[in-house]
């Protein structure tokens, strides 16, 4: 029902004269009362055992996603930020760099060093999972401070099989299920 409703509130938009690509336009989903209350607890029970200390998920749209998810799985949360903006940051950060993502960047990713340790068990959380770039740069994260990784949670992979397996990824839709 839910994977349903993500279908039909998904739209491809062309940005105007001069692009060449579509991009996507989520926002219909994050509209709906019925899809919010429903993606936390949909990604959570992609992973109904693991019990999970901490749910990661990187800015902006992990910023939305993640809490609704860590609520869902009894966890934390921790944001994970792009570096390069004008966010002042807390503490000691941990960072890791990023191969080209989906839209050729190369970005660092980074978490607050001091809120991530042996002993947690990481979710990985994001809306769409495409090379994997962003999701792999957290797993480093998450294995230089000695924390266990569970796996990656999203609404949408479009990533090739062996970005899958690497994250453990699980995901409610795949790219041939949009319109
Ligand atoms: O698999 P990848 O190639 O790493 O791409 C996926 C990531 O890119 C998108 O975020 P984006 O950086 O566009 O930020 P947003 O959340 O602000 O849209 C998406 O939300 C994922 O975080
Ligand atoms: N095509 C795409 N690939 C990766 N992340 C996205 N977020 C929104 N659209 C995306």
């Amino acid at each position: 029902m839910l994977n349903r409703r993500l279908v039909e509130l998904f739209r491809w938009i062309d940005p105007g004269p001069g692009s060449t690509h579509l991009v996507s336009d989520i926002s219909g989903w994050w509209r709906d009362p019925e899809v919010l209350a429903q993606v936390g607890p949909a990604l959570a029970g992609l992973f109904p055992d693991a019990r999970p200390t901490v749910v990661i998920a990187p800015e902006v749209t992990g910023l939305l996603l993640g809490p609704l998810v860590a609520v869902a799985a009894g966890a934390g949360f921790l944001p994970a930020y792009k570096d390069g903006g004008e966010r002042r940051r807390a503490g000691p950060t941990r960072w890791a760099d990023t191969p080209p993502d989906y839209r050729g960047r190369r970005l660092r990713v980074g978490v607050d060093g001091r809120r991530l340790g042996p002993g947690d068990r990481v979710l990985l959380v994001d809306d769409w999972v495409d090379t994997g770039a962003q999701l792999d740069a957290l797993c480093r994260v998450v294995g230089d401070a000695g924390a266990d990784m569970i796996g990656a949670a999203a609404l949408v992979a479009t990533c090739p099989p062996e970005v899958r397996e690497r994250l453990r990824l699980r995901a409610l839709l795949t790219g041939d299920e949009l319109p």
